[in-house]
């Protein structure tokens, strides 16, 4: 018997949406959670009455719907009049949407979601998210690191606890990791760069467009965002030194398909750069640091010796080691760091986490 009714309403049904419905369905829970709007970028399922939207049958249900998706400020009006708690997810990497975060929870609208924007772009929306106001609606986005990996949640715990971070150090892209892993592995392999990108793609990997993790802005992004919960003041994910993997002319390429498209021109960059360290019984990873001594942040691909623990990850793992006063020898925390199922659980995991305290 649900002691709680929850409104829960979805932007994005792609590769984390769609798992993230399917896993909402089945959700083991005493609360009970109810769609009552889903939306793409193309289309919408609007309950106007707010009684539940089918969960087993979404997907038809968004083919046939010819109802158009809501502005921005016609959605918060619809959530504002929810006769019940709303926890808002937001499942798409869309700019706009997270630009708008701020009005949703100054109206007490929760938010879950594994979209990086809000929390690593400028600082000013940062500390709006985070006032701390007792009016304001959660927010939660452990997914935006790591995937579903507990690293945001025991990194805040750290904090709050009065613990005082060091160094954080790790391989943050699923998708790189895989590409990487692949490519430069500690075994001989003669995959082409190319082909392992588009691999990546297909299996869920990457960002919308693969170039936001190429060029590293997607682990700058997680980056800036542990570092701003460690006490980091920075300001951007393009206010510290970033390598890029994307090949100089394919900067200015118009879209993601032309990008990979034209990519195997460019194969011979990144075999030369793994014969290189190959020589030196070494092997590519791209890692992002935090360095409070030091005071400094980055991201970029390095060599590691092959008896280092990050040249023997697999598939597409993350792996984070957090250096603290209390953890000098630190914490590691490693698993998958990308895909729909593991992305989708750290969202709905938020979900039920913002629920309990609701
Ligand atoms: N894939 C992964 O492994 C991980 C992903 N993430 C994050 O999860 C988020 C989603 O990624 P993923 O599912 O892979 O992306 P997809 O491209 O598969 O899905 C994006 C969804 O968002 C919708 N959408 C985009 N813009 C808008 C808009 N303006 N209004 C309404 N709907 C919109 C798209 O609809 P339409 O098809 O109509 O455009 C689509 O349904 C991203 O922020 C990503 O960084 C985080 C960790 C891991
Ligand atoms: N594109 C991202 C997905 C998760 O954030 C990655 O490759 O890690
Ligand atoms: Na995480």
């Amino acid at each position: 018997m649900a002691y709680k009714n929850i409104n829960v309403a979805v932007i994005g049904a792609g590769v984390v949406g769609s798992s993230f419905l399917k896993q909402l369905a089945g959700a083991k829970s005493q609360i009970s959670f109810n769609l009552i709007l889903l939306s793409t970028s193309k289309k919408a399922l609007i309950s106007r009455d707010y009684r539940p939207l089918n969960l087993e049958s979404w997907e038809s249900d968004l083919v046939k719907t010819t109802e158009a998706p809501l502005s921005l400020d016609n959605l918060l009006d619809y959530l504002k009049k929810s006769p019940e708690p709303v926890i808002f997810v937001d499942n798409t990497s869309n700019e706009s949407i997270a630009n708008f975060y701020p009005q949703l929870v100054e109206n007490g609208i929760s938010i879950a979601t594994p979209n990086k924007k809000a929390f690593s772009s400028n600082l000013s929306l940062w500390n709006q998210l985070f006032s701390g106001k007792p009016s304001q609606g959660l927010v939660y986005h452990e997914a935006t690191v790591g995937a579903g990996l507990p690293i945001i949640g025991p990194l805040n715990d750290m904090i709050q606890t009065g613990d005082k971070i060091q160094k954080i150090e790790g391989i943050f892209s699923g998708s790189l990791s895989f590409i990487l892993n692949t490519f430069s592995s500690t075994s001989p392999s003669d995959h082409k760069f190319s082909d392992i990108v588009k691999s990546a793609k297909d299996l869920g990997y990457t960002e919308p467009d693969p170039r936001d993790d190429l060029n590293g802005l997607d682990v700058a992004r997680k980056v800036t965002i542990l570092a701003r919960i460690a006490g980091f003041k920075v300001e951007s994910p393009t206010s510290f030194p970033v390598h890029s993997l994307i090949p100089k002319p394919l900067e200015t390429v118009s879209s993601g398909a032309e990008y990979l498209e034209k990519l195997p021109d460019y194969d011979q960059e990144m075999e030369n750069l793994k014969q290189e360290a190959a020589e030196d019984n070494k092997v590519l990873r791209f890692v992002g640091k935090v360095d409070f001594p030091n005071n400094t942040v980055s991201v970029g691909i390095e060599k590691y010796d092959v008896s280092h623990p990050f040249a023997s990850l697999k598939g597409s793992d993350n792996v984070v080691s957090i250096q603290t006063d209390r953890y000098p020898n630190p914490l590691i925390i490693q698993g998958a760091g990308a895909g729909a199922d593991v992305t989708a659980a750290g969202v709905l995991a938020d979900v039920l986490k913002i629920a309990q305290r609701l």
